[in-house]
């Protein structure tokens, strides 16, 4: 990232897409009468009645953190994951082999889509992608460091505004370390590919954390899309039943064919999608389950339109990556994008 091109969020941030855990639900939010207009008869279908329920519920949305953005933490310092990238004899050996060919095929001068799917498991209807990702031994070395940091009094943030555990990688330093070289080197030929049209030769941020399911603690993920232009969801572990991702329709189909397709997860494996599928997690029966998140930016296609909001982004400043746009804070230029998708 560089100083001189600063990332910001959109103001839409604070008022649209705010989940509401208790009534697993998203909502629109500019005032009571609106709230109440747009969205109280799904609220009092879910159990939101009362007065005390609905003054419960207002304080829930203006507390802020609404999006699927989620707070963003500094940095804390050193972990050991981030041996793997730096010491030298390291260098690549927490991808698996087979990932690494990919990669070596799509940056390779008569690299095509064609090709690359021969490499993978795909669901082309739904352009999901599965490919194998890290080691079984980077896995396992990955979450015992999340474990580490869980077990810490360091300050933590939520993951995001609908998951309650797990861990935001930015608080452990791992942006710089981990995953912007994950991104720019390893995925971006692959999503060059994929994606061409949502802007996946130039994925240029992202937000990135590790969600975790337990039967103590969330046991699945509502309905959503994420604040992305292409997600890489990779199982981590632990041991766990249950819990398939599923995916329905694309945010931004205009002749949308609902069709459900539930995935398993497979640990060291990963699934790319695109950001704007409507997709959650369904409960885990037992067990652990951690998977590392990498929500995708491209600033060249959301300083067009917001994907959350659905209009030209009211830009705020923002720590980090913010939520991926770039620009004055006046005015969002727009930049071109090769629009032109093959699958
Ligand atoms: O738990 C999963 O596999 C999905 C998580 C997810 O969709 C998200 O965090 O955006
Ligand atoms: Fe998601």
């Amino acid at each position: 990232m560089s100083a001189a091109r600063p990332f910001l969020s959109c103001a839409c941030f604070f008022s649209e897409n705010v989940f509401v855990g208790r009534y697993g639900l998203h909502v629109r939010y500019r005032d009571e009468r609106q709230l109440r207009r747009d969205h109280g008869r799904a609220l009092r279908e879910r159990g939101c009645r009362s007065p005390r329920d609905f003054a419960e519920l207002l304080r829930e949305v203006t507390s802020g953190g609404g999006g699927g953005g989620g707070g963003e933490g500094g940095g804390s310092g050193v972990n050991c994951v981030s041996m793997y990238f730096y010491h030298p004899r390291c260098k690549d050996s927490f991808l698996a082999p087979e990932f690494l060919e990919i990669v070596r095929y799509c940056t390779s001068p008569d690299a095509h889509l064609d090709g690359l799917l021969r490499y993978t498991e795909s669901y082309p209807e739904k352009r999901i992608c599965r490919l194998p990702v890290f080691t079984e031994e980077f896995c396992q070395a990955f979450v015992d460091e999340l474990e580490n940091f869980e077990q810490s009094d360091m300050p933590k943030g939520r993951p995001n505004s609908m998951n309650n555990y797990g861990v935001l990688l930015n608080e452990l330093g791992m942006d710089e370390t981990f995953i912007t070289p994950l991104r720019e080197k390893y995925l971006r030929p692959i999503t060059a590919l994929l994606y061409p049209d949502l802007g996946g030769a130039c994925l240029d941020s992202h937000k990135a954390f590790v969600v975790k399911y337990s039967l103590h603690e969330d046991l699945d993920l509502s309905s959503h899309y994420d604040n992305a232009e292409v997600t890489l969801n990779v199982s981590l572990g632990k041991e766990f039943t249950e819990g398939n991702l599923y995916f329905g329709e694309f945010r931004q189909d205009p002749n949308p064919v609902p069709r459900y397709l539930e995935i398993e997860h497979v640990r060291t494996q990963g699934l790319l999608h695109r950001g704007g599928h409507i997709h959650g997690a369904l409960p885990i029966a037992s067990g652990e389950r951690w998977n590392l998140i990498v929500w995708m930016r491209s600033s060249a296609i959301r300083n067009q339109l917001c994907p959350m909001c659905n209009k030209k982004p009211e830009l705020v400043e923002a720590e980090g990556f913010g939520d991926g746009f770039t620009g004055t804070l006046e005015d969002a230029a727009p930049e071109t994008v090769n629009l032109c998708s093959l699958w």
